[in-house]
């Protein structure tokens, strides 16, 4: 169990997390969304003790971070990869991690497997590895200890897409054994795959959180018609919000049925007409988050 009540931090005049709560069960994947610069590293570092927060608490298994007896048999954490030491084989590093965690070092090999680092890639220097390997390797690291909670800052960094699904799995797997997963990501898709909550927040604030199904429920039809004038005419006709959505398509609050008969009523051809949920995780993040940053792709 993760909670945070009210986390607040201000450098200067800046209010980077702005009183954020909220909670982490077990056997749940929560999705920590938000642009760049939302807030989401500041609030994950606060959780694990590395940022004093100006305000606020939270605490992990019932406890503050820093008052764990030994923390990585708690929580892994995974919040930077490339923090790791360069200089230092991967299975040097897992090796050293496992003597410090007092978990048995044969441990280092399984580990390796499960975050499918090969023999080959174990023995290079970290300093050599690319950002996906980094991340392989921080996350048999964050493992290392058999927690029963995980806090990982945009793991899919630097993955490529057979990676993502693997992680995805691995995440999953956790979870749906009891464990706790807080990931943060601006992958919006990413986080929609794997999610069963989701906890959103634009410049420091949780603009929405909740059951990613009843999130997505509110996003409404998507529908697209021949003539975008007039399909909007016609929604307006029968009293139906629309809200902008790309490549010309309406984001309509109503069922498909309503939307369909204003359609029809006004003579409207429909090119498309689906629940907005294929789309409306990201319509919905832009939305609320005002668009700031919101690329999907972009590395850090
Ligand atoms: N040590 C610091 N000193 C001053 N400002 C900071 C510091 N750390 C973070 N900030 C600011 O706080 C805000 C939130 O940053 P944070 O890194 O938490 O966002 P984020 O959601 O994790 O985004 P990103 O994915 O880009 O890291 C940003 O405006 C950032 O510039």
């Amino acid at each position: 169990m993760i909670e945070v009540a009210h986390l607040t931090k201000r450098y200067g005049a800046q209010t980077a997390v702005d009183d954020v709560s909220f909670r982490c069960t077990p056997g749940t994947v929560t999705g920590f969304l938000g642009p760049n610069g939302a807030g989401k590293s500041t609030t994950m570092r606060m959780i694990c003790g590395l940022t004093p927060p100006t305000g606020g608490h939270a605490t992990v298994a019932g406890r503050p971070y820093r008052q764990l007896p030994n923390p990585g048999r708690e929580v892994g954490i995974l919040l930077d990869a490339s923090a790791q030491h360069p200089g230092r084989t991967g299975r040097e590093t897992l090796t050293l991690a496992a003597q410090l965690l007092r978990v048995p070092t044969s441990r280092v090999g399984e580990l390796l497997a499960r975050v499918d680092l090969p023999a080959a890639a174990a023995r290079k220097r970290v300093g050599d590895y690319s950002l996906g390997m980094r991340q392989r390797l921080g996350l048999a690291q964050a493992l290392l200890g058999e927690p029963r909670a995980l806090i990982l800052d945009e793991p899919a960094n630097g993955l490529d897409p057979e990676g993502i699904f693997w992680m995805r799995g691995l995440l999953r797997d956790f979870a749906d054994r009891g464990g706790t997963v807080l990931l943060s990501s601006h992958l919006l898709r990413e986080v929609e795959a794997v999610a069963d909550r989701l906890v959103m927040i634009g410049s420091g604030r949780v603009v929405a959180q909740g059951a990613k199904d009843e999130l997505l429920s509110g996003a409404g039809m998507r529908v697209r018609g021949l003539d975008p004038a007039a399909l909007r005419a016609a929604l307006a006709t029968a009293g139906l919000a629309t809200a902008p959505a790309d490549g010309g398509a309406l984001l309509v609050d109503a069922e498909a049925e309503a939307v369909g008969r204003a359609a029809a009523a006004a003579g409207v051809v429909l090119l498309e007409l689906q629940p907005g949920r294929a789309r409306g995780l990201e319509e919905m993040f832009l939305s609320l988050t005002n668009g700031a940053n919101a690329t999907e792709g972009t590395a850090r």
